[in-house]
């Protein structure tokens, strides 16, 4: 019983509450050596968890029960493990670069991810060395991809992040439907110069649609409509809907329903990041998920990251109780991987059925945020050592930067990070701020007065990831670490980690309310308003302003 592996699971808890992280550090002087586990040069520490053995035993134990290794089988095995839309989640076939057979319902599907991959780096060659031109002959400088969620934060993230390999043109990103998106991102592009990628899954997404729709009058105004099929080119699952759009064939790279929108960064979702790092160092973004896909399959529990990970955010979650996680990269680079997590968990694992349609009875996904350090620090770390809520954190930090020239720049962030850990762990009680503050020279009511504030309860986890160099390779194993600690957390929630219906609700409803805003009057039921009457009034307080503001005669 799944139940008796909880209740096991708390009764320990409480028996590791009074000693606190700070009491096994104090008991124990090793918990790094113990509780750390690396593959190549990537090193996980969970050393600074409220665990012991015995806690990883019940943990594994918990993970046997929820059949973690059979339906990680499934997923590897192509099985429509995505229930509700009755799918595989097979993304992991897309770096598998040897080409070895893997199968979805009886048909091997490498031979067709080698044939895209290949036919991106050839379209990718080709942009990158100027032999493919817009439509008068300029070399394309600049490259912008047009995709909202998984269509625009895997490779918008990737492409930062790996900013110090970029060699070929300028990529932009738009994504939000929001006029000042696009028109920012164009404002000081050249149309004869700009190639547009129009990224979606389903190709109806009414964001990206739009902003498609914009680009293309852009380009057809600005150099003819003849010039629009030399400087567009798409990525869709549905190649009948981008025919409709106009885009030549030969410029549209598919993919399959079998990848998640969210899971999509290593198909042709990947084609902007390519055009920047070349294809060479794209497959070698693929190389390091693969890697961390094999660990994930052959790696005993004890010494598997992607398994150690979730089953430290469910002790975090469910025994500990704690609503949220921080993601924190020491990494400027990788100021969207926040972004790009919560997306990757909170769509993935922000479920309240499980997978058989009956109410979860453990909490689901936490709540996932983060910024870079050492910004955050000098924002909301406040929060973090001092406020009334434990959130773990999870610390990302390179040995390494880009910047040889700076490398004292690189020891303070390390520092930085290694400090804020170590500071969350130690914390200062009442009696060392006391003596901070005496040894400062204050006197003795201004120490009483200040000393409260000064108190750090300290006791709060963190995990710390480590790795040499973010390189293509190390970028590629970090995420899919992240996409199999979901899978392992979403096992262990016995939910469908692959399907996202919470989006849908509010999709539906914005297309109701746009006849409203149009000024139309919205149709009633009998007897009851479409809408309550807060979203009517502030429709209304809004179309009023809106019609105001487009009939103001410019000045
Ligand atoms: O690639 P598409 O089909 O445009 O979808 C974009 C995103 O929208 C979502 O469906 C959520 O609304 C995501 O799951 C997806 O990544």
């Amino acid at each position: 019983m799944t139940a008796d592996h909880w209740q096991r699971l708390r009764d320990h808890a409480e028996t590791l509450k009074p000693i606190g992280l700070r009491g096994l550090f104090s008991a124990e002087n090793n918990r790094f050596e113990r509780f750390s586990v690396s593959l190549d040069d990537l090193t996980l520490d969970l050393s600074k968890t409220l665990i012991t053995e015995e806690t990883l035993g019940l943990l594994f134990a918990l993970a046997d029960n929820c059949q973690l290794m059979a339906r990680r089988a499934a997923m590897f095995q192509g099985a429509p493990i995505n229930t509700t839309e009755d799918r595989a989640a097979l993304h992991v076939a897309l770096r598998n670069l040897s080409g070895a057979p893997m199968y979805l319902g009886g048909a091997d599907v490498m031979p067709e991810v080698l044939t895209t991959l290949a036919r991106m780096s050839a379209f990718s060659a080709a942009i990158r060395s100027g032999s493919l031109t817009g439509h008068r002959g300029a070399r394309f400088t600049d490259v912008v991809n047009i995709g909202i969620g998984g269509s625009d934060l895997g490779p918008a993230m990737v492409t930062a992040a790996l900013a110090p390999y970029a060699d070929g043109p300028r990529l932009h990103f738009v994504s939000n439907v929001d006029g000042a998106h696009i028109a920012d991102t164009l404002k000081p592009l050249d149309p004869a110069t700009t190639l547009f990628i129009v990224a979606s899954k389903t190709f109806t997404t009414t964001e990206t649609m739009t902003n498609a729709a914009t680009a293309r009058r852009w380009i057809a105004g600005a150099l003819g409509e003849e010039a629009v099929g030399s400087h567009f080119a798409a990525v869709s699952t549905a190649l009948d809907k981008v025919a409709e759009f106009g885009i030549d064939k030969t410029r549209v790279f598919g993919f399959w329903d079998w990848v998640g929108g969210r899971y999509s960064v290593w198909s042709a979702i990947g084609l902007p990041v390519m055009i920047a790092i070349g294809a060479e160092r794209f497959e070698a973004f693929l190389g390091g998920a693969h890697a961390m896909d094999l660990h994930f399959q052959q790696a005993p529990m004890a010494r598997n990251l992607p398994v150690l990970l979730g089953l430290a955010g469910v002790w975090h979650r469910n025994v500990l109780g704690y609503g949220a996680r921080a993601i924190l990269p020491y990494d400027q680079r990788l100021a969207r991987l926040p972004a790009y997590l919560q997306q990757l968990d909170m769509e993935s694992n922000g479920k309240r059925v499980s997978r058989d349609g009956t109410a979860v009875t453990e909490a689901t996904g936490p709540l996932v945020w983060g910024e870079p350090g050492t910004n955050g620090q000098h924002a909301f770390f406040q929060l973090l050592h001092q406020g009334t809520d434990v959130i773990p954190c999870e610390f990302i930090i390179a040995a390494e930067g880009h910047e040889p020239d700076l490398a004292h720049h690189h020891r303070q962030l390390v520092a930085s990070c290694l400090a804020q850990s170590e500071a969350l762990l130690r914390g200062r009680d009442l009696a060392e701020a006391r003596r901070q503050l005496t040894a400062e020279g204050h006197p003795a009511d201004v120490v009483e007065k200040l000393a409260p504030h000064k108190v750090f309860p300290g006791n709060r986890p963190s995990i710390t990831l480590v790795h040499d160099k973010t390189t293509p390779y190390a970028l590629g194993r970090l995420i899919a670490l992240y996409e199999h600690r979901v899978f392992v957390e979403g096992t262990i929630w016995n939910i469908n980690s692959f399907d996202q219906w919470g989006v849908e609700l509010g999709k539906e409803l914005a297309c109701a309310l746009l006849p409203l805003l149009a000024g139309q009057t919205p149709e009633t039921g009998p007897g009851e308003p479409v809408h309550d009457s807060s979203t009517l009034g502030l429709a209304r307080r809004l179309c009023r302003a809106m019609r105001e503001e487009s009939t103001t005669p410019e000045t």
